[in-house]
This record gives structure tokens, sequence and C-alpha cells, in this order.
């Protein structure tokens, strides 16, 4: 794995009002690992992830992309890297089926005879579509229907499934287990497995220790909005890292 980071926060501050979200937050994810995110209910989770995905502006604060600083105005500056954000509201469109969803956004308009064009241009984009999912072991059980009928492993496998077939450097996926059942969860940590073996930094914000610790490769706690302490998943444990969420314990940083 490379230890240089891909993509990096320093010092992020960021208030709502007088509530200090973000009170100088450091985060770094590197290519090919799973970095996960904890902390404890309004740690600054979310508004970190958002100001990373670039859906938020920090009032301080340093990012970093490849090396270098970077300033990202909106979503698209992040996506137009190769940095692709899974919220928790999945944001598919429900009354469109999985294809359609991958592409959302983000058909090629080509010039020339539109129907047809149009037809040819819809038949490969399903079929790489399809190819899409399968390369990432998403089990898709009806590519043709809407995704509101389906089940809720099934939709979050969709929409994590269609972040990484666009996400060429990172990846965010907050909370993609929840609400899942045990072999619905099995399935998106599979996933989340096969998107860092291609080499795509992927940030896992989660509160179920249990999956953090099978499938990141580090841990970075947040708590008050700083980062608090970084383990390495293999050297510890679920109440090692909630003696660091909660300040029970002195963090240490020891990566
Ligand atoms: N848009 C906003 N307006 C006002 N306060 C906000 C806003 N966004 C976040 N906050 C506050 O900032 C703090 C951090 O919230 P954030 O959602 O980032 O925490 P979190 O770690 O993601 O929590 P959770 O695990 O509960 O989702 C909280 O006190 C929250 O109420």
């Amino acid at each position: 794995m490379n230890s240089t980071p891909i993509y990096e926060a320093r010092g992020i501050v960021r208030s709502f009002g007088s509530v200090r979200a973000l009170q100088g937050a450091d985060f770094d994810v590197r290519p090919g690992e799973v970095s996960a995110l904890i902390g404890d209910n309004g740690a600054g989770k979310s508004t970190l992830v958002r100001i990373l995905a670039g859906a938020d502006t920090p009032d301080e604060g340093e990012i970093r992309f490849e090396g270098a600083p970077l300033t990202l105005t909106n979503p698209t500056d992040a996506r137009d890297r190769g940095i692709e954000t899974v919220f928790q509201d999945l944001a598919l469109a429900n009354h469109l089926n999985p294809i359609q969803n991958m592409y959302l956004g983000r058909e090629v308009m080509r010039p020339g005879i539109l129907g047809r064009l149009g037809f040819m241009e819809r038949a490969k984009m399903r079929a790489h579509g399809v190819e899409a999912f399968a390369s990432l072991g998403a089990t898709v059980r009806d590519f043709d229907g809407a995704v509101l009928g389906m089940s809720g492993g099934q939709r979050q496998a969709i929409a994590v499934a269609r972040a990484a077939a666009w996400a060429s450097k990172v990846i965010f996926l907050d909370e993609p287990t929840a609400a899942l059942g045990v072999v619905q969860t099995k399935g998106v940590l599979d996933l989340v497995r096969r998107i860092k073996d291609t080499g795509v930094g992927v940030v896992l914000i989660s509160h179920s220790m249990p999956a953090v610790l099978e499938v990141s490769d580090r841990i970075h706690v947040l708590r008050h909005g700083r980062r608090v302490a970084v383990y390495q998943a293999k050297d510890t444990n679920v109440e090692e890292l909630v003696g660091a969420m909660t300040g029970a314990l002195d963090g240490r940083e020891d990566s």
C-alpha cells in the first residue's frame, strides 16, 4: 500500500453560529486503503465529509489532493477529480432503474441524429453499467426495474457501486451498513474491499465498530471536532475505540 496520502484535511475549522463543529480537524486517506472515520454523535464526521466532498466550505484549514492544495467550490469540483461520496440518503432516483441511476447526470450528449445515436448510446451505457456492477461483485437482481421497489441492501449496493464506477481516486461512504441485515452488510463490506483493491482510497464513516474493525486499515477517531487518535485496525479493539471516542482513554497516534 502506498503510504502517501492521496487526500488530506489539515486543521479544518467549521462553525455554525456558536456551534464549533470542527475545531482544527485533520484527516487523510491513502490509495488502496480503507480509512475509517469514527466518533460519537456530533463529533463532526458528517461536516468533515461534506467539506471534503465539496458540499460545504471550511472557515479555516487546508485540503490537499495528490500532494497539492485544493480548493473545492462545489461537489462537481470533487467529482471531476475522481472523488465520489455516497451520503446516507443515497441520492438514488427512485423511478429509474440501476443503469439509469449509474449514469444519472453523466449522460454523454453526442451530436448527430438524436434518435438513432441516442439509442446506441443507451445500449452501450447498459452494457457498461452491467459490467461495472458485475466487476465490483454488486449483485443487482433486476437491471430494468425502478430502484424504488428494491431492498435496502440492494439500494445501498447500487449507490456504492455507482459511486465506485466513477471514483478513480477516493470514495466516501457515509454509514453504508446502517439499517442492513447481516447478509446485506457482508455484501457491502465485500464491495468496500473490492473498491480498495482497485487502488482507490476508501473512507468509511460508521457507528458499527465490528464493521469498522473488519474492513478498515486505519481508524481515525474524531472527538469534539478534532482528530484525537489514529489506530491501525489490526492493533486495536472495540474497547479502545470507544475509549478514544468518549475521551475515557488517551488517544494515541501510531501510524
Ligand atoms: N448545518 C448545520 N447547522 C447547524 N449546526 C450544524 C450543522 N451541521 C452540523 N451542525 C452541528 O455540528 C456538530 C457536528 O455535527 P456532525 O453532523 O458533523 O456530527 P457527526 O459526527 O456526523 O454526528 P452523527 O454521528 O450524529 O451524524 C453538531 O453539533 C451539529 O448539530
